[in-house]
């Protein structure tokens, strides 16, 4: 049942129509065998004009009708597959989105791929062929009711061939369970190369990582071969199989027909019965990895449709930047390691606040809560009250402005990149407000094409620091209500380094709730408030001047 609600989740009812005209196709299929039986049986010994063009036109008219199903069983195929893609494509993408950026999740599964599989499924014979395989039983029983004998005979080839899809479903998920893993692992290896060439080509790294590559290869070579040989047995197999079936069934037949058990129509209708009962069958057999395959993507996508969909709050339409941190922890990948430790803090609307620390104090990982970049295994972030921690309002996202350590500009023009991409409000004049807030506008206008110069894969190479000031016009842009900037100065010069004050007293100026993370003391000058983390935990945290007049209590320092 749960499969059932599933298949009509992703693929609409087209799947269960189709099941439904595949019921007259089937019985349709009988029409040749039925109309032979009656040519040899009645038509020849009768003489009879009549009965022979009666069962013609009847025969032509099944034969039409079967056909013109056989083509809208395709159609519905073909929508079912559009139904997919229209009804899971958006949802695997959040999903994969949202994989990535938590911590503890392992490695995210690309859904997407798993929908391709299915659509390819659903293009396929396989799914023609799952869909007529039941049928074998009918036509089957049809054989015994012509004579048990025969019936028999049937059931024996058909239990064989079927013990041979077995053997090929067991051979196929062996294959697809070995395979599947390595090579993901060998494109995953050779993406990271592609992304790090200079490193490697630098330090001639580029034996050792093709050694690596192949050594993977040769694993996936090994279990194709495998496979390979176990298909190629079976299919030699089924075919002898089939032939030897229908060989053994004219013969028996022929047998009957000699001892008066048995009319030649009869015998010539039950041989080509078994034909049609053993093609799905034979087909079934070899199409086992496709199926094999799609069964797996049919459950990687089942969580999926699963997660329920809430309805957006409605938010205020102003935000002023109350920010209210609670009980904020975050796990490592072992229980026992936590990133952060149990942080709370609270900021007024408009203070800017600079957070400080030691290497690996969970700096970055706090900021990354703080823009709702990241998933906290406890408490909550607020701003003026509205919790957005683990995605809980997306929508606050317009309202927060996140410059990332890394930057993470997107493949597109400057313009596009900071405006977010929001391509159905390009406002210009927001851009270019953005850009000079963010000291920025000089500088891009001295690109090549301006704000229309594209950057990232297929554009031009721009430096760190021309990198970091666009990232930071994106992070300014429309106004948000918090802004929080990850170093914000780890690739600018002293002009940069300048303009990056500027900005940082405008914002204050304007009423912007500020989160600077810096190692430069220099960067902390506007700040209201500073955090001093220490191993996961807020050490300090108080008014700027305060902090940096007295000295940590004994309990602080015992905490550092
Ligand atoms: N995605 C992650 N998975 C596992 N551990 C992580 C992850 N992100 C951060 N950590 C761990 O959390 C700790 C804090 O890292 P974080 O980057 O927040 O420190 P930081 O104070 O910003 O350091 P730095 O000043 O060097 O940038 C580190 O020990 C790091 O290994």
């Amino acid at each position: 049942m749960k499969t059932y609600t599933l298949i009509n989740q992703l693929f609409g009812k087209h799947i269960t129509h189709c099941v439904l005209f595949s019921v007259f196709i089937n019985l349709a299929n009988l029409a040749p065998s039925i109309y032979m039986l009656q040519v040899y049986d009645r038509v020849l010994p009768s003489r009879s004009n009549e009965t022979l063009i009666m069962l013609t036109v009847l025969s032509a008219y099944f034969l039409i009708a079967q056909a013109a199903l056989d083509y809208l069983r395709g159609r519905l195929l073909a929508e079912a597959a559009m139904h997919l893609e229209q009804n899971t494509s958006t949802l695997a993408i959040q999903k994969h989105l949202q994989d990535k950026i938590a911590i503890k999740k392992q490695p995210s599964h690309p859904l997407l791929k798993d929908i391709a599989t299915l659509r390819h499924f659903i293009g396929s014979h396989s799914l023609i062929a799952l869909l007529d395989a039941p049928w074998f039983i009918f036509y089957l029983l049809v054989i015994y009711w012509f004579h048990p004998l025969l019936g028999n005979i049937a059931l024996a080839g058909t239990v064989l061939l079927v013990m041979l899809a077995l053997l090929s479903e067991h051979g196929s998920k062996q294959f697809v369970q070995t395979s599947l893993p390595l090579t993901r692992q060998a494109s995953q290896m050779i993406d990271d190369a592609y992304q790090h060439s200079q490193v490697i080509c630098s330090m001639h790294m580029q034996p050792v990582i093709i050694h690596r590559w192949q050594q993977r290869q040769q694993q996936i070579n090994s279990a194709t071969r495998t496979f390979g040989k176990l298909a190629g047995k079976i299919s030699t197999h089924s075919k002898l199989i089939r032939q030897l079936l229908q060989i053994a069934m004219m013969g028996a037949g022929a047998y009957l027909v000699i001892d008066q058990h048995l009319s030649s129509g009869v015998m010539l209708a039950s041989t080509i019965i078994l034909g049609k009962a053993l093609a799905p069958v034979e087909s079934l057999t070899g199409s086992w990895k496709t199926i094999v395959q799609a069964m797996m993507a049919l459950r990687n996508l089942s969580p999926l449709l699963d997660t329920p969909t809430s309805k957006p709050p409605i938010l205020p339409s102003t935000i002023a930047g109350h920010l209210n941190v609670e009980n904020v922890t975050i796990f490592g990948q072992r229980p026992d390691i936590q990133i952060l430790r149990n942080i709370s803090l609270h900021l007024e609307a408009g203070k800017q606040l600079a957070i400080i620390g030691p290497n690996g104090s969970g700096k970055t990982t706090l900021a990354r809560v703080l823009a709702g970049a990241t998933y906290c295994d406890t408490g909550s972030v607020r701003l003026d009250g509205i919790n957005y921690a683990n995605g809980a309002t997306p929508q606050m996202g317009q309202h927060i402005g996140y410059l990332p350590q890394d930057l993470s500009l997107l493949s597109g023009t400057v313009a596009e990149n900071i405006s977010r991409f929001d391509l159905a409000d390009t406002d210009h004049d927001k851009i270019i407000a953005a850009s000079r807030m963010a000291g920025a506008h000089e500088m891009i206008l001295k690109l090549p094409s301006s704000y229309e110069t594209i950057i990232g894969a297929g554009g031009i190479q721009l430096s760190g620091g021309q990198l970091q000031r666009i990232a930071l016009a994106r992070a300014l842009y429309g106004q948000p209500a918090l802004v929080v900037l990850d170093e914000p100065n780890a690739y600018l010069d002293h002009d940069g380094e300048q303009a990056l004050q500027d900005t940082l007293l405008q914002l204050k100026k304007q009423g912007v709730t500020t989160i600077i993370i810096t190692h430069r003391p220099s960067l902390t000058q506007h700040a209201d408030q500073l955090l001093i983390m220490n191993a996961g935990r807020i050490e300090r945290f108080g008014n700027r001047a305060e902090i940096l007049t007295s000295p940590p209590s004994s309990h602080q320092v015992s905490h550092a």
